[in-house]
C-alpha cells in the first residue's frame, strides 16, 4: 500500500496527478491518510426554519418516484417528490441517475444540501434513507487549499478505497485490538473518511491515534536501543584515582543528583556503547561542572573532548572558566567563528596533532576542516535537538564519538518522552545546597524609580545587577535602540555613582568579550542588555535581574533569564516590569512570582502555548503528528509508550507471525537511520 502510487487509482490523469502532488500526496497511502481537518454535522431542521439559499438537513417521505431529465453530454438531473412537515419539496440530484431505483414511494429519507425557497426545491449534496435525527450526514471538510475542489477530492477517496481497501493490511497484533476495544486498521480509516457517527468517528480517532503513538514510540525505542546494543563506542579506560583526585579539589562538594548523574555519565563513557544521553538541569543545577568531569575522563583516557554551545559569549565564559578548572592539567582551547587566519590554521593544526585536549566553541567546531586526532566525546549545550544533524555531520567526517546533549531548560515529561524519547536521560533535580530560591516581584513601568534605588542599595552591598530590555521580533535595531535609551536613562539616573555597560547583538565580538570580561570581574555593576545574555550566563555575584516589559516573554525564556541570578548563597531578586493586557498575560506574571520550580513553569507553558510553540521559534525536534495530540492524548501516549517497551524487548517480534508488521516497520526506521536519512 505504501509504495502504491496514487496514479492508480481510477480518475487519476496527469492534471489531477499534479494537484494531488500539490497537495504531497504520492501514494495511495498518502491519500487515504490526508483526513478531514474537521466535519460539518447538520442537525435534521423543521422546513419552515431552513433560511433560504443555505445549507440545511431536513427529513420527510418519498411521495412519488423519482423523474430523470438527461441534458448536455452525459449530465443528468433526477427530480424526487419529498414531504417535508407537510409540504412538497424537491428533492434535485445533479448527475445521480443510478439513484431513482433506490428513492422509491414511500421510503424515509434524510437530506442535506441547498435549499431555495422559491421554487421550492433542494439541490441535494447528502442523503440517507431512514430518518432519524443522529443521522443527519457527518460530512468531513478537507484542507485542500482551493486545489481540488471538495466533492471530487471525497469522490477520489472513495474510489481508492473499493481499489486499495484490502491493501489497508493491520499493523497491531490481534491482542492489542482486543484488549484496547480497537477498530481494525482499515475500518478506522474508512470511518475517518466516511463516518457512520459520532460514536465511529471517535473510536477510529482512537485507534490512530494509538497507532500514530505507537509507532512513533517504537522508533524512539528502537533507535534507544540501537544505540546502546548496535554501535560500537570507543570504551574508556582511565585511572580511577586521578578523575577523584581532581572531584576531590573542586572549590565545592558535587550534590547527590550531580554525582548519580556523573555515574550514569561515567557508565555510558566506559560501556562499548556509543552514549545518546541528554543531561537535563534546571537553570544553576550545575551542569557544567557535571560536563567538565565527563570531558577530564575522556582526557584521561588519550581521547580528545569537544563543548559546543550555541553562542560566543558562552563559549568565550566556558572557556575562561574550563581553562581556570584544567590550569596545568590540559590544554584547553577556544574555535568561534571570529577565530580566523594563521591563529585558526595553528589551532587545527594542534587540534590535530592531539596537542588539545578539549576545545569549546561555537557550532564552528564541525566545520568541515576541523579535524580531532581522536575525538572520544562531544557535549553539546542547550538548543534542543540542533545536535541531532550535527551528529550526521560528525559521522560523516569519519568520527562517532560519544555524545551528550546538554538542556537547561524543564521539559515537561510529555514533550520530554516524545522529542527525546531514543536518548538515554540523566536529570539533576536538585540545586546546589545553600541555595536561596530567586525572590520575584512584578511590578508597573511607574515604579521604575524604586527599582533602580534598588539595585544601588545592593551594589552597595557589593553585588552586580542585569538589567534586559525587551526582545522586539521584528527589529533587531529596536531592541539595540531599547538597550542604549535605557543605558542613557540610567547614566543620568545614577550619575557616576555606579559603572554601567551595555551588551546587545550589535557589538564586535572583541567588545561583548570585553563587557562579559568587566562584569564577570566586577568592574561594572549594571550590566543593561538585550537578551544575549539569556543562556548560560554565569556571574555568581549578580543577585538583581530586572526585566523590562516582561509581558513579551515567554515563561521559559523568563525562567532562563531569572535563573542568571541567584548562582550563589546569596539571596537574590528577580523584577518584572510588565503591563499585560489580558487575563493570561495577567496569569503569567502571577505564576512567575509564586514558583521558582522550573518544571512547574514548563508544565503550565505547555498548556498555555501547545507543544507547537513550546520550544519557540527555532526546529524544535517535535515531531508532527496527525492526529495526535501531545497534550490531549497524554494518556495514550503513556500508554504507547509501555507497549513499545513491551514490544522492543519482546522476542516476539522476530518470531510471531502477528508482530511481523512491526517488526518490519522497526527495521525500515533502523535501515533509514543507518543510511543517514533520520
Ligand atoms: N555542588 C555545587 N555546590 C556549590 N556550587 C556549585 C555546585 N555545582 C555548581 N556550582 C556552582 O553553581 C553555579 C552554576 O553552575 P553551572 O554553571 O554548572 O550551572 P548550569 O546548570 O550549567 O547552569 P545554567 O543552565 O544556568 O547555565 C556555578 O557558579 C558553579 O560553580
Amino acid at each position: 500500500m505504501k509504495n502504491i502510487n496514487v496514479s492508480n487509482v481510477k480518475g487519476v490523469g496527469d492534471a489531477l496527478l499534479e494537484k494531488l502532488h500539490m497537495l504531497g500526496i504520492e501514494t495511495v497511502l498518502d491519500l487515504v491518510m490526508t483526513f478531514p481537518s474537521r466535519y460539518d454535522h447538520y442537525e435534521v431542521l423543521p422546513l419552515a426554519e431552513v433560511i433560504h439559499d443555505q445549507k440545511a438537513t431536513v427529513a420527510g417521505e418519498i411521495v412519488a418516484d423519482g423523474v430523470v431529465t438527461f441534458y448536455g453530454k452525459k449530465k443528468s438531473r433526477l427530480t424526487v417528490p419529498v414531504n417535508i412537515n407537510g409540504v412538497i419539496v424537491k428533492a434535485i440530484f445533479f448527475n445521480r441517475a443510478f439513484l431513482k431505483k433506490q428513492l422509491i414511494k414511500g421510503e424515509q429519507i434524510t437530506l442535506t444540501g441547498k435549499w431555495d425557497q422559491y421554487r421550492q426545491q433542494l439541490t441535494v449534496e447528502h442523503h440517507q434513507l431512514a430518518i432519524k435525527e443522529e443521522d443527519a450526514p457527518i460530512e468531513p471538510v478537507y484542507l485542500l487549499r482551493q486545489v481540488i475542489p471538495s466533492n471530487r477530492f471525497r469522490k477520489l477517496i472513495e474510489q481508492a478505497f473499493s481499489q486499495y481497501e484490502v491493501e489497508i493490511t493491520e499493523l497491531l497484533p490481534t491482542d492489542y485490538l482486543t484488549e484496547y476495544k480497537l477498530f481494525s486498521r482499515s475500518f478506522a480509516y474508512k470511518q475517518m473518511h466516511f463516518p457512520s457517527d459520532f460514536s465511529h468517528l471517535k473510536q477510529a480517532k482512537r485507534r490512530l491515534i494509538y497507532e500514530e503513538l505507537l509507532l512513533f514510540q517504537l522508533k524512539m525505542q528502537a533507535l534507544r536501543r540501537y544505540h546502546r546494543e548496535r554501535t560500537k563506542g570507543n570504551q574508556k579506560q582511565y585511572e580511577q584515582s586521578t578523575l577523584q583526585m581532581f572531584i576531590d579539589r573542586l572549590s565545592f562538594q558535587l550534590t547527590d543528583a550531580q554525582n548519580k548523574t556523573l555515574q550514569e555519565i561515567l557508565g555510558d563513557l566506559a560501556a562499548p556503547h556509543r552514549m545518546h544521553r541528554l543531561l537535563q538541569g534546571d537553570v544553576g543545577s550545575g551542569k557544567t561542572v557535571v560536563a567538565s568531569i565527563a570531558l577530564y575522563a575522556t582526557v584521561l583516557s588519550k581521547q580528545q573532548g569537544a563543548l559546543m554551545v550555541p553562542t560566543e559569549i558562552l563559549a568565550e565564559q566556558h572557556f575562561q572558566s574550563l581553562s581556570e578548572l584544567f590550569e596545568g592539567v590540559l590544554q584547553v582551547e577556544l574555535l568561534t567563528g571570529s577565530i580566523k587566519g594563521k591563529k585558526r590554521r595553528a589551532l587545527l593544526d594542534d587540534l590535530k596533532a592531539g596537542k588539545v585536549d578539549i576545545l569549546i566553541g561555537t557550532h564552528a567546531l564541525i566545520q568541515h576542516d576541523v579535524d580531532f586526532k581522536a575525538l572520544g566525546l562531544v557535549i553539546i549545550d542547550e538548543q534542543h535537538r540542533f545536535g541531532v544533524n550535527q551528529r550526521k555531520v560528525l559521522r560523516e567526517k569519519g568520527m562517532d564519538p560519544d555524545v551528550l546533549f546538554m538542556t537547561a531548560t524543564p521539559i515537561p515529561r510529555t514533550l520530554a518522552i516524545t522529542a527525546f524519547g531514543d536518548m538515554d536521560v540523566s536529570i539533576i533535580d536538585q540545586m546546589p545546597i545553600g541555595r536561596k530560591p530567586v525572590e520575584t516581584f512584578w511590578v508597573k513601568q511607574n515604579m521604575l524609580k524604586r527599582i533602580l534605588t534598588f539595585i544601588e542599595k545592593e551594589v552597595n552591598k557589593g553585588h552586580q545587577a542585569y538589567v534586559v530590555t525587551p526582545l522586539i521580533e521584528e527589529s533587531d535595531k529596536m531592541d539595540i535602540q531599547n538597550a542604549v535609551d535605557l543605558f542613557q536613562q540610567l547614566s543620568v539616573f545614577y550619575d557616576g555613582r555606579i559603572e554601567l555597560d551595555l551588551m546587545h547583538g550589535r557589538l564586535s565580538n572583541d567588545e561583548k568579550d570585553e563587557v562579559m570580561r568587566r562584569f564577570s570581574q566586577n568592574e561594572s555593576q549594571v550590566l543593561i542588555s538585550t537578551t544575549v545574555v539569556e543562556v548560560g550566563v554565569n556571574v555568581p555575584n549578580a543577585t538583581v535581574m530586572v526585566i523590562y516589559d516582561a509581558e513579551r516573554f515567554g515563561l521559559s525564556q523568563l525562567h532562563q533569564l531569572r535563573g542568571r541570578v541567584g548562582r550563589s548563597d546569596v539571596q537574590s531578586y528577580c523584577i518584572l516590569i510588565a503591563d499585560p493586557k489580558g487575563e493570561t498575560g495577567k496569569e503569567r506574571m502571577r505564576i512567575m512570582t509564586e514558583t521558582t520550580d522550573g518544571f512547574e513553569l514548563a508544565e503550565y507553558d505547555l498548556k498555555l502555548r501547545g507543544p507547537g510553540d513550546f520550544f519557540g521559534r527555532k526546529q524544535s525536534g517535535l515531531p508532527e503528528f496527525k492526529i495526535a495530540d501531545l497534550v490531549e492524548d497524554y494518556r495514550a501516549l503513556e500508554t504507547a509508550r509501555k507497549d513499545a517497551a513491551l514490544i522492543i524487548h519482546h522476542d516476539k517480534l522476530t518470531s510471531d507471525p502477528e508482530y511481523q508488521a512491526l517488526s518490519q516497520y522497526i527495521n525500515d526506521v533502523l535501515t533509514k537511520h543507518e543510511q543517514g536519512f533520520d
